[in-house]
């Protein structure tokens, strides 16, 4: 149901598409048993040893109609599940891309990334045997029908064969989905482990017994998923042989159990046998459809879940215009801002403010402060991708609601401490390729990559030249506010001593205001105030204060 309602998504034209080609594609098929039947019969008849032309050509037709609708159902229905997982898919990251940080976090990524790239990928894979489920239920049921025409008799033996035989194939599929689901559990510990075993490489290399404890969880959880394994292999051969022998049944009960009900059925004999044999085609493509399908049910129900689940992380004001924001500010304010992390249990929360605060514009602000004492939580509510508890920012006059909130945070270029360098220069098209020529240059990397286009040409560099390039991307973005986290923490001192005796000089002549979170007590006379952060609050300090 799940991957029908995302079908119908895209109206009801695909849908009621599927339904006529499998309709067609059953009915063509029936034909064909039917006109053989028809023509085995006549032969009996008549002993005649000519070909039945018009017989012979409505088979041929009833098989060439079979071919192209089954062709042209499984080609339309995999560009339509191809449609509307893209439009799913799309309108996912596009939630992703608009939610809020902070709800974003506790959300977690395994689910998004999972959904975005696994789920949509079942999806897809599996799409033709949605159109193979329902032409082959179809089928059944057009044969059925034949059957009954034939011998009702038969007709109610067999359906009711099919119908038990279907209620306990389901039943003994349910229990191989909680196998299943056990042997994914299984497998994602696997997982955590290989990646333990990836990030801390160096770590394990260099101490044996780490090495050894970690190789003997690891044959553990490996032991316990090829446990789960075996028994969704011996669970869904068992299924596949009930099959089989339901199968079996059917046709012994048409031979054996039919005729001693049915006092004309030694005429009937043929037909029926052959419908049975017919039948084989669409049963046993169910029971090969239904299980890869219901993989496929599974992965559109979570990526439908997760669109929900999406929509109550949306930041308000994310969507709309909004209002403008003066770039010439003079003043930009903090006031009594808060904002507080839920407590782990038994512990108080962590809590940040009131930050009552007024950085004017042109000047150069150093947050300092102990680990953990909230300098990047003060970050992220000054730049607005934390919302305040209480409180609020205000450039000049402007109050930064919902509505301000996007140009607000237009106004910023940033390097965080966690940065990511983005593959492309995203929103800098085209990139100044002089300006960004003279950057490489300054920030003496023009030796080690140039901006090639829209891309730096390398990015396997170490943490210290990635975040220079950060530095290059953020300048590029000619944005009035800088704001850095940390960003000397990895520079060697040369660079370092180069950074706050020049580079944030020139860039403060250049009228940005910075506010940059440090620990280099060397440099804090750079700056033109200095704050310091401790268990959440804020005091302002003199440049000299605790400087070395
Ligand atoms: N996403 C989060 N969820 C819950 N608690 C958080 C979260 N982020 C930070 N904290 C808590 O807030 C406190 C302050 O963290 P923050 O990152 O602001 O400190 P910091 O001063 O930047 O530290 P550092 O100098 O080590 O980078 C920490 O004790 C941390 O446990």
């Amino acid at each position: 149901m799940n991957l029908l309602r995302l079908l119908g998504r895209l109206g009801p034209g695909p849908l009621r598409r599927l339904v006529l080609y499998a309709a067609a594609s059953a009915l063509s098929s029936t034909l064909v048993l039917a006109i053989v039947n028809r023509a085995a019969e006549r032969i009996a008849e008549d002993k005649a040893d000519i070909v039945d032309v018009p017989m012979a050509l409505a088979f041929v037709a009833s098989v060439l109609v079979y071919m192209v609708v089954e062709s042209r159902m499984v080609a339309h229905m995999a560009s339509d599940v191809e449609e509307v997982v893209d439009e799913l898919r799309m309108g996912l990251l596009d939630r992703i891309r608009r939610a809020d940080l902070w709800k974003l976090e506790r959300f977690g990524q395994t689910p998004l990334f999972e959904s975005v790239t696994q789920s949509s990928q079942i999806i897809s894979q599996n799409s033709q045997f949605l159109a193979l489920t329902l032409r082959s239920v179809l089928l059944t049921g057009t044969i059925l029908v034949y059957i009954a025409t034939v011998s009702p008799t038969a007709f109610l033996l067999i359906g009711g064969l099919l119908g038990g035989g279907a209620w306990f194939y389901v039943r003994l599929g349910r229990a191989l989905d909680e196998r299943q689901g056990a042997m994914m559990a299984e497998e994602a510990v696997m997982f955590e482990g290989v990646s333990d075993l990836f990030d801390g490489f160096k770590e394990q290399r260099l101490n044996s017994a780490r090495s050894q404890d970690l190789n003997a969880t690891f044959g553990t959880v490996s032991a316990r998923t090829t446990a789960a394994r075996d028994q969704v292999h011996l669970h869904s051969w068992q299924q596949f042989v009930f099959g089989e022998c339901a199968f079996n049944l059917m046709l012994g009960v048409v031979v054996f159990v039919v005729p001693t009900y049915s006092g004309t059925f030694a005429q009937e004999v043929v037909k029926v046998s052959a419908a049975v044999f017919f039948l084989a085609t669409p049963v046993f493509g169910l029971m090969q459809s239904l299980a890869v399908t219901s993989a496929a049910e599974a992965a559109a129900g979570r990526m439908m879940d997760l669109e929900k689940q999406l929509a109550e992380l949306a930041e308000p004001g994310s969507d709309g215009p909004g209002l403008p924001v003066p770039k010439d500010f003079a003043e930009w304010r903090m006031e009594g801002v808060e904002f507080a992390f839920p407590a782990p249990p038994g512990e108080p929360p962590f809590a940040v403010g009131p930050f009552d605060l007024t950085i004017r514009r042109g000047e150069v602000i150093f947050v300092t402060g102990g680990n953990g004492s909230g300098k990047s939580t003060f970050i992220k509510l000054l730049t607005g991708l934390y919302h305040p508890l209480r409180g609020r920012l205000t450039l000049d006059d402007a109050a930064i609601g919902p509505q301000r909130i996007a140009a607000y945070r237009e106004l910023m270029a940033t390097v965080f401490a966690d940065f990511h360098l983005f593959a492309r220069l995203y929103g800098l098209d085209p990139v100044d390729r002089v300006k960004a020529e003279d950057l490489m240059r300054w920030m003496e990397m023009e030796r080690v990559t140039a901006v090639e286009g829209d891309r730096f040409g390398r990015r396997d560099l170490s943490m210290g030249q990635r975040k220079r390039l950060g530095l290059v991307a953020a300048i590029l973005e000619t944005k009035p506010i800088l704001i850095l986290d940390e960003w000397a923490a990895d520079q060697d001192p040369h660079f370092r001593f180069k950074f706050y005796r020049e580079v944030v000089p020139a860039l403060k002549a250049r009228g940005l205001t910075i506010v940059a979170v440090t620990h280099d007590d060397h440099y804090f006379d750079v700056a033109d105030r200095r704050l310091h952060m401790e268990e959440g609050r804020l005091t302002e300090l003199t440049v000299t204060e605790g400087a070395a």
